[in-house]
């Protein structure tokens, strides 16, 4: 490995293989992580998003393959060993001590001087904006300012890397997204790698420099919110993340990224993200918002008409289900400003949508 591979990547997986009980939880899971990112780990109930996040921070050991902190194989070494630090979903403070000594916990036990803890402790309060609450008992915490404290007591200890597994899941959803708000600037200012399990698509959108969409214990896509949401590998990861029509489609042409693909009964210019040939069989995965109506459907590459069954008003947007014929319903997302206009039911209306943002994308690749 280069010098400058360990300088620049906090925490690496490599070739991870977990199994319980013959279950395959994790199966050749890599994941490699840079320094000072935020990144999620997204994906439904059972993927094995924490069982990876536990193995990260020694918590659980792999059956193969090997973790490194800082370029350094860490794979034997427990928990404690590491400089990882791991956050609940039931934060576990501890309901006895004051919010200061729930905080100072693992300073106490490494033995650092009074006066070192003391000083440590007041930055993270700083850090997590509650200074003033150092003799508070956590009974009175209210759920967000547990949520701080939970976070500033797993800061203390400097560590490399942060493992955050749902821990927002218990709150209401205003709270929820201020928390989004205040865990991404607490990242900025401690300058930390932060690692977050959620199965929220829109909270791994806000938070995450990087997203790993994970199925069945593999990790089907790593990368940017926008890569995955404009360029998903496949139908899985287009449904997971925001709104996609998902049409059933067969290349009939194929030259480089432009593909004509027979699709709802009639044929498409498409595009490419993937090697599709001729003959290959999958998904046209087109966006609510880039199917457009009316006027901006003339533009378009695709071009064809529908009768809209309903219309829902979104106040910035307007969702129109169509029905295309032949038994095929699309849904486009129309932005919307006062004066445009609305569609009404049973209407009869142009719609179109460019080659450039319909993919198609080829279900061989799926598990
Ligand atoms: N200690 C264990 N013993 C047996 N099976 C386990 C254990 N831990 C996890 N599993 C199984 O491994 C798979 C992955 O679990 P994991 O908790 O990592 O998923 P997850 O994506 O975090 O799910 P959730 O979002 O529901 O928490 C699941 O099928 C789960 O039942």
């Amino acid at each position: 490995m280069s010098n400058q591979h360990a300088e620049t990547t906090a925490i690496e997986a490599r070739n991870i293989v977990k199994q319980f009980a013959g279950h395959t939880a994790l199966n050749q899971v890599s994941l490699e992580v840079k320094r000072g990112e935020f990144i999620s780990l997204l994906g439904p109930s059972g993927c094995g998003k924490t069982t990876l996040l536990r193995i990260l921070g020694g918590l659980e050991h792999p059956d193969e393959g090997a973790v490194l902190l800082s370029g350094k194989d860490v794979s034997g070494v427990p928990a404690y060993g590491r400089n990882t630090n791991m956050i609940f979903q039931q934060l576990a403070l501890f309901p006895h001590m004051d919010v200061y000594n729930n905080i100072a916990y693992g300073l106490k036990v490494k033995k650092l001087g009074k006066a070192e803890i003391k000083k440590r402790v007041a930055e993270v309060l700083e850090l997590v904006q509650l200074s003033d609450y150092s003799n508070r008992s956590i009974s009175q915490l209210s759920g967000g300012q547990a949520q701080r404290i939970a976070i500033a007591r797993a800061l203390v200890n400097k560590p490399e890397v942060l493992l955050l597994d749902e821990p927002l899941s218990a709150l209401d959803m205003q709270l929820r997204l201020d928390m989004q708000h205040e865990l991404k600037r607490i990242q900025r200012e401690f300058g930390g790698t932060f690692i977050f399990v959620t199965h929220d698509q829109n909270e791994a959108m806000n938070l995450s420099d990087r997203i790993a969409v994970m199925r069945s214990g593999v990790i089907l896509q790593y990368g940017t919110p926008s890569e995955i949401y404009e360029r998903p590998v496949d139908s899985f990861v287009a449904k997971f993340i925001g709104d996609t029509n998902l049409l059933e489609a067969k290349v009939i042409e194929s030259s480089g990224s432009k593909l004509i693909v027979e699709c709802c009964g009639r044929t498409f210019e498409a595009r490419n993200p993937g090697a599709a040939g001729v003959g290959s069989t999958g998904h046209l995965s087109l966006r609510y918002e880039y199917v457009g109506l009316g006027e901006s459907a003339e533009r378009c590459d695709n071009q064809l008409t529908g009768k809209i069954l309903e219309s829902v008003y979104g106040g910035a947007s307007i969702r129109y289900k169509l029905d295309i014929g032949g038994g095929y319903e699309l849904t486009a997302n129309v932005q919307y400003q006062p004066g445009n206009p609305i569609y009404g039911v049973g209407q009869e209306i142009a719609l179109g949508f460019q080659r450039e943002y319909a993919l198609f994308l080829d279900d061989s690749r799926e598990a």
